[in-house]
């Protein structure tokens, strides 16, 4: 099976008044179709970097970034990115948020309420149609950000750190849903974190990273079943340890940036 991205041999160096900054180096990964695949490191590892280049937002100063076989395109439309800050319209109500991708693609109107109202209940909002950003709660406001997104029907799903602003009860509903959503549209995502108990939750394979300049530490397959039951992971004595793995694997570059 052919990977659908692929970075060989990636170094970015950003260029800043105070001088090169490298952020990435010999970054060599290949995520599988479909995979869901989570990004850990100290913070500055170049995590959103690895992300912003899937994208085609920048290119690697060195090595090679590839998506389904070529080199990615200034702007990968069959990649969808969610950032930590859900960037909602505070004009649109929740529809017509979910609306903007169907709107800019042409959609016919009654095309655009069905896909809305499929995807308002795929995230469990149905009955919040016309209110604003303004009225819903934090996590809410995720649902409805993650709704639009999948709007775009995008192939693989960039999330930098989409949870890390909610409660511990609602970054679990969060994570159980997109878990659900992801295998049945059969997605295929590159999620950061810092919360290495998420990373161990939601993965297929888990890459760490080393402090800055960020190189893989260790890619861990995860111990887990694909189906799992992310309420009753505390009791697993496998995400425990494998949680605790991890933690070692970290200490030294955490160490590394105090
Ligand atoms: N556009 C840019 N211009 C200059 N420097 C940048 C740019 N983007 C990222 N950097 C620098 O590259 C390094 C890696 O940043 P990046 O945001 O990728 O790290 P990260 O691992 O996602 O960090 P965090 O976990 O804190 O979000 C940082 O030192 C950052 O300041």
């Amino acid at each position: 099976m052919k990977p659908l991205i692929e970075f060989d041999q990636v170094v970015k160096t950003f260029t800043t008044s105070a001088g090169p900054v490298k952020a990435v180096e010999g970054v060599d990964l290949q995520v599988m179709r479909g995979q869901f695949v989570t990004l850990v490191g100290p913070s500055g590892c170049g995590k959103s970097t690895l992300l912003n280049m899937t994208a085609g937002l920048f290119h690697p100063s060195s090595g090679q970034v590839r998506y389904d076989g070529a080199p990615v395109p200034q702007f990968n439309r069959r990649t969808g990115y969610m950032t930590q800050n859900d960037h909602l319209l505070p004009w649109r109500d929740v529809a017509g948020n979910i609306a903007v991708p169907l709107e800019i693609v042409g959609l016919p109107r009654e095309q655009i309420r069905e896909r809305v109202a499929r995807l308002m209940e795929m995230v469990g909002l149905t009955g919040f149609e016309t209110s604003y950003p303004v009225q819903l709660s934090g996590g809410m406001r995720k649902r409805a950000a993650l709704a639009r997104l999948l709007a775009y029907d995008p192939e693989t799903l960039l999330l930098d750190e989409p949870f890390a602003a909610l409660d511990a009860q609602l970054r679990l509903r969060m994570q159980i849903e997109l878990l659900q959503i992801a295998r049945r549209l059969d997605k295929t995502v590159l999620f950061v974190t810092h919360d290495l108990d998420e990373a161990v939750a939601l993965a297929d394979r888990i890459v760490v990273f080393s402090g800055r300049p960020g190189r893989i530490v260790r890619v861990v397959e995860s111990v887990l079943p694909r189906d799992r039951d992310l309420m009753g992971l505390r009791r697993s004595v496998e995400y425990n340890a494998q949680t605790a793995e991890l933690w070692e694997l970290l200490a030294p570059a955490v160490e590394e940036v105090r």
